[in-house]
């Protein structure tokens, strides 16, 4: 694939999600594309070096156990800038420092990144940049269009990429394959046959010293508005006629533009609770109200649960329960696919009849299909099969997938603008409903299963 962009920015490379997950990705990602060649700038706030930046960056790229040519030239050549992205003369002093063509990653809390992208349209920028942006895209419908009209000022729209790792992840994109690729799926993939749709992602990771972002986003925002949200929409999207950005992206906005909460109604729709201290394994956690950084005032949710429909005719009525959750007693991270009871069961059969489940495993990387069938022995005694694959792992981590359309300049896997809006059209009135407190904020132990009266899903 021919490289467009030479030159990789990333603004906030001193913080916890560039070294643990961009730059292991960003070397994986070199080790298998020997011959790519890339700049790398790193810019951040704390008082590093050269050879600061060369040393995170050799520990990073060894937990992906990055090597090769790529990788040693990219160490070699790269360099840090110490900025704050807030002030125009430190802006300027950056962009004045790239050469070649570049992507510029910001790696930086949402209000930070806004503010430095107001700043890029008074230093302008070089031809052909790349914008790559992290969620959360703004903070509500609003600020999210204000952004993206900004952005609209700075580079064209198929230059912004509006980064969700999980469309990187293989099982999500495997939802694709299985759904389009396949004739006994589809065919079953609506309101007639399926009954229910759950997508669960339940940490057993606390805080992990991430205050300063996660108080201000909670579960809801940092998982629901974005990552899950993205994941129901290539559940539920029709079928592109092709794997173009343009194609998966209008069908993927299409989907989004038909979900609303379920029942119209945002506070019985959705549930918030908060971790007291407890243990996981033999990990002992403080309350989240006691971890560093939190301001208990705030009632930042640590579990969110939101169920959705899509109003149209494949899904009217069909809920769609998304959670996600820390400090749970199992990392637990699928999309459940519940279909409706069989119309008539001939007479004659008997025995256990479960519904027919699909699951799909959002790591480690499987599939199961639970179907009833004549079990041993007595012929007509029914029995529950599970058909299991294994999809194995994708050839890049989620975020090698991310880094490569943004380095081929391919938006295929990057959110639309359009897409960002509905995402908080979608949860504004959930996130309004819980700050006029109509939504109680419930409590569950950390290592427990989250408020024991919440049923378990899926
Ligand atoms: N961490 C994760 O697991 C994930 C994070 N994200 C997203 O990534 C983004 C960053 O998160 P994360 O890395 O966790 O946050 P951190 O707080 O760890 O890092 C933020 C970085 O931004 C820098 N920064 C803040 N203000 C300025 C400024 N004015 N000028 C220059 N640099 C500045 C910080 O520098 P300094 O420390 O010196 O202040 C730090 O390097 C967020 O939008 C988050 O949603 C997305 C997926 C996963
Ligand atoms: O974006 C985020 O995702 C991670 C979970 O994703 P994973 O790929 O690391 O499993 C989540 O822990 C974090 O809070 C959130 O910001």
């Amino acid at each position: 694939m021919a490289q467009s962009i030479d030159t990789l920015v990333i603004v906030g490379v001193t913080g916890d999600l560039s070294s643990r997950l961009l730059l292991p990705a960003l070397g994986q990602l070199l080790t298998r594309e020997k011959k790519r060649r890339l700049r790398l700038i790193g810019v951040g706030a704390e008082d590093w070096d050269d050879a600061k930046l060369s040393q995170i960056l050799k520990t990073s790229f060894e937990t992906s156990s990055a090597k090769g040519a790529a990788v040693t030239d990219l160490v070699k050549h790269a360099t840090y800038m110490r900025a704050d992205v807030t002030d125009l003369d430190d802006v300027q002093r950056v962009i004045d420092g790239i050469t070649g063509t570049p992507a510029i990653y910001f790696a930086l809390p949402p209000a930070i990144t806004a503010a430095c992208c107001a700043l890029l349209e008074k230093t302008g920028l070089p031809d052909g940049t790349v914008l790559a942006l992290e969620k959360p895209f703004g903070t509500d419908e609003k600020s999210a269009h204000a952004l993206n009209e900004q952005l609209a000022r700075l580079v064209p729209e198929n230059r912004i990429f509006r980064v969700d790792h999980f469309l990187g992840k293989s099982t999500v994109l495997n939802v694709l394959g299985l759904r389009f690729a396949n004739r006994v799926f589809e065919p079953l993939w609506n309101r007639e046959h399926i009954e229910k749709i759950d997508i669960v992602f339940d940490e057993q990771l606390g805080l992990e010293g991430r205050a300063r972002y996660y108080d201000h986003a909670g579960a809801m925002v940092d998982m629901i508005q974005s990552h899950l949200l993205q994941t129901l929409a290539f559940v539920t999207m029709e079928p592109p006629a092709s794997l173009d950005e343009d194609d998966l992206r209008t069908a993927k906005a299409a989907a989004l533009r038909a979900t609303r909460v379920f029942g119209g109604d945002p506070a019985a729709s959705s549930r918030r609770a908060r971790y007291t201290a407890g243990k996981i394994g033999r990990r002992s956690l403080p309350a989240y109200k006691d971890e560093d950084g939190v301001d208990p005032s705030r009632h930042t949710e640590t579990l969110a649960e939101l169920t959705v429909e899509v109003r149209n005719w494949r899904w009217s009525g069909v809920p769609m329960t998304l959670r996600s959750g820390k400090a749970l007693a199992d990392k637990r991270s699928e999309i459940v696919i519940t279909f409706r009871d069989a119309p008539e069961i001939p007479t004659g059969f008997h025995g256990k009849r479960p519904a027919n489940v699909l699951r799909l495993g959002l790591g480690p990387d499987r599939m199961d299909l639970s179907v009833n069938v004549n079990g041993p022995g007595d012929p007509l005694a029914l029995d529950p099969a599970v058909f299991t694959s294994e999809f194995g792992e994708g050839q890049l981590l989620a975020y090698g997938e991310v880094l490569s359309g943004v380095l081929d300049a391919d938006p295929l896997l990057s959110i639309r603008g359009d897409a960002a809006e509905e995402c908080w059209r979608i949860v504004d009135s959930v996130l309004k409903a819980w700050k006029d407190d109509v939504v109680p904020l419930q409590s569950y132990p950390a290592g427990s299963k989250g408020p024991a009266t919440w049923a378990p899903l899926g």
